[in-house]
């Protein structure tokens, strides 16, 4: 499915699955003990609140007709009390709940991020970050208060419901029965609603991640729309997203706001029938004027829960398919783990070898095929070859960032699948063209390769890739604050940084990929001095189209047609005036 695309909606069809909500027990059972504290500080305010209509009736039966003004005085002053506790066990139980919500988004954000640090290569390389991120942080929030305070508040309504009828059936009960007579007529109308509203809130979901995914988007290339003066018609994108957002949510909200207008017409209509046969039946019968103004409290009390009920309905549906995008993520396997009996690797010498090997990023399209050859500890090869060749895609084997289609890779004899990744990564050192800066200082940023290497490892590093004299160069040295992306540094700079980055890591294997593109001639002539400090003793595998860059590697292969076409040295391969002669006289001409 094509889901790399911010404009294409993610599947939210799916049927209400209460298994995804099961599931989220995990996350709930861990709060077990606040929220019974919180439920039963609830319950507790619901019950002392419900006292009123009941103190109400006996004032205006008995006190007003007494004009006992003490006895009135004093059930004032108890309704008042009753007021106040209500309310600051309600403020207690708030407190609790905002708690349990955070944590509980605390844990299912931990498990998310846990398992998306995991995810193989492949699976950022099918959807656009806005639809991860919004995951990661709206649906979390979402869903947080859905199994925090919507389910102490189910329950709770419920109780309350009960409540009410039961206080309401204890006052009078031929009246109370007129007020469950609107219960049938309300069912036929969430039935009629429910499923429409449903899809409502999936498709405002789907438009707010395709808008998340534009605007992540739009951000991060936000330098090429300037070049080429997109920006007019990315905001015309950008307000077709929003608008589709926006339709979709004022059709939402059309729903929804179905709910409290039935609720209230029928507790106004329930209401009404209370009063006019209450009157009807008012005395001599059993039916007194407080017993109809009690009973007019409690009707109008027993539709607050149903509709607090059906709002809270509504938030589980939308819960559940967020639920269902939550666990989607988190089930997303782990394609490239390690294997159940994989061992550490050892010390890594630096023989690296294919053996066959075959491999496709989609099934069908293989981008290297039945490709063989080896590479002795210490000996640097350089990989060149036409753009799309595969290149890269033969260094990220050899880190295991994908798994093979078919065939071995093997180092010193290791076959890489059946080692545990993080002993074989942590041994390997790969740079990349587009060298990234996390937020931080410049030393946090060269740390990254080490996080116990000494400020003074740090500086020797840098001063090895010759990055320490633009270092210094800043007022704050070492310390400068670089932003994410490092925008405050020159791209070249940036190189430099993850060259010092990947010099203190000690890789035993070291994987350049374009990593001095961005260089100027006379810093890549210094660099090379610490580059070849750098190689030795290391296997080194370099990919540049700069040819001069590689000319004395020990080895050149030409990546392509699936395979290496030509291998051997500079001259060896000037001999032969094969593929490689040909690149390098083209590019020699040009310069
Ligand atoms: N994540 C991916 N999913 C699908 N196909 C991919 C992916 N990455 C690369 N490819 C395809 O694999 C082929 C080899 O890509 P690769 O990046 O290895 O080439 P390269 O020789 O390093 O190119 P360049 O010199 O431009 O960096 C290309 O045809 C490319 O379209």
């Amino acid at each position: 499915m094509a889901r790399n695309k911010f404009d294409i909606d993610e599947n939210l069809e799916s049927p209400f699955d209460i298994r995804h909500f099961r599931r989220a027990l995990v996350y709930i059972k861990r709060q077990k003990k606040p929220m019974i504290v919180a439920f039963l500080l609830s319950a507790l305010s619901a019950a002392i609140g419900l006292t009123a209509p009941l103190i109400m009736r006996h004032v205006i039966d008995v006190t007003i007709p007494e004009k006992d003004v003490l006895s009135l005085v004093g059930w004032s002053a108890l309704l008042l009390i009753t007021i106040v506790v209500s309310v600051i066990l309600a403020t207690f139980r708030s407190r609790i709940m905002t708690r349990v919500g955070q944590d509980i988004i605390f844990d299912i954000r931990s498990d998310l991020f846990k398992h998306l640090q995991e995810l193989p290569f492949k699976y950022y390389d099918d959807r656009p970050q806005g639809k991860i991120l919004i995951r990661v942080v709206n649906y979390v929030n979402s869903v947080s208060d859905v199994l925090s305070n919507g389910i102490i508040n189910f329950i709770l309504e419920i109780v309350n419901l009960i409540f009410i009828a039961a206080f309401m059936f204890a006052v009078n009960v031929k009246l109370s029965f007129v007020t469950l007579a609107g219960l049938p007529v309300f069912l036929a109308i969430m039935l009629l609603i429910k499923n429409r509203q449903r899809r409502a809130w999936q498709s405002v979901s789907n438009k707010g991640s395709n808008l998340n995914a534009y605007l992540q988007e739009s951000i991060s290339g936000i330098g090429v729309t300037q070049i080429f003066s997109r920006e007019q018609r990315n905001e015309g994108i950008f307000t077709r997203l929003a608008t589709n957002f926006r339709t979709e949510w004022m059709r939402a909200l059309r729903y929804n706001a179905l709910i409290p207008f039935t609720v209230d017409n029928l507790a106004t209509i329930v209401l009404s029938m209370i009063y006019l046969i209450g009157l009807l039946t008012l005395e001599p019968a059993d039916v007194t004027f407080g017993v109809i103004l009690a009973m007019g409290s409690y009707a109008w009390l027993f539709w607050q829960p149903i509709l607090n009920l059906s709002n809270l309905y509504n938030s589980f549906i939308n819960g559940v398919a967020y639920l269902e995008r939550i666990f989607e993520t988190l089930d997303e396997p782990v394609t490239v783990s390690d294997a159940p009996e994989a061992k550490p690797m050892p010390s890594i010498k630096g023989n690296v070898a294919f053996d066959d090997v075959t491999f496709a990023y989609d099934p069908g399209i293989n981008i290297l095929e039945n490709l063989s050859f080896e590479v002795k500890a210490g000996e640097s090869i350089a990989l060149v070859g036409p753009t799309g060749a595969g290149k890269t895609t033969v260094v990220n084997l050899i880190s295991r960032f994908y798994n093979l289609t078919g065939g071995r890779i093997l180092i010193d004899g290791h076959d890489i699948s059946q080692v545990t990744l993080n002993s074989l990564r942590s041994q390997m050192g790969i740079m990349l063209q587009d060298s990234f800066i996390f937020s931080g200082t410049i030393l946090d940023n060269i740390r990254y390769g080490r996080l116990d290497a000494t400020e003074e490892e740090v500086i020797a590093a840098a001063k090895t890739v010759c990055a320490d004299e633009f270092i210094r160069e800043f007022e704050q040295g070492y310390l400068t604050e670089v932003n994410e992306r490092g925008s405050k540094l020159s791209q070249g700079q940036r190189q430099l940084i993850s060259f010092a980055r990947t010099l203190l890591a000690d890789p035993r294997v070291l994987i350049l990929d374009e990593a001095t593109s961005s260089i100027d001639a006379k810093t890549e002539r210094l660099l090379q001095q610490g580059l070849n400090e750098l190689l030795k003793g290391r296997t080194s595998f370099i990919i540049a189209h700069r040819l001069s860059t590689v000319k004395n590697c020990d080895r050149i292969m030409y990546v392509s047609d699936k395979g290496i076409a030509e291998s051997g040295s500079h001259d060896e391969l000037i001999a032969r005036r094969g593929l490689y002669y040909r690149l390098y006289t083209a590019q020699k001409m040009e310069a």
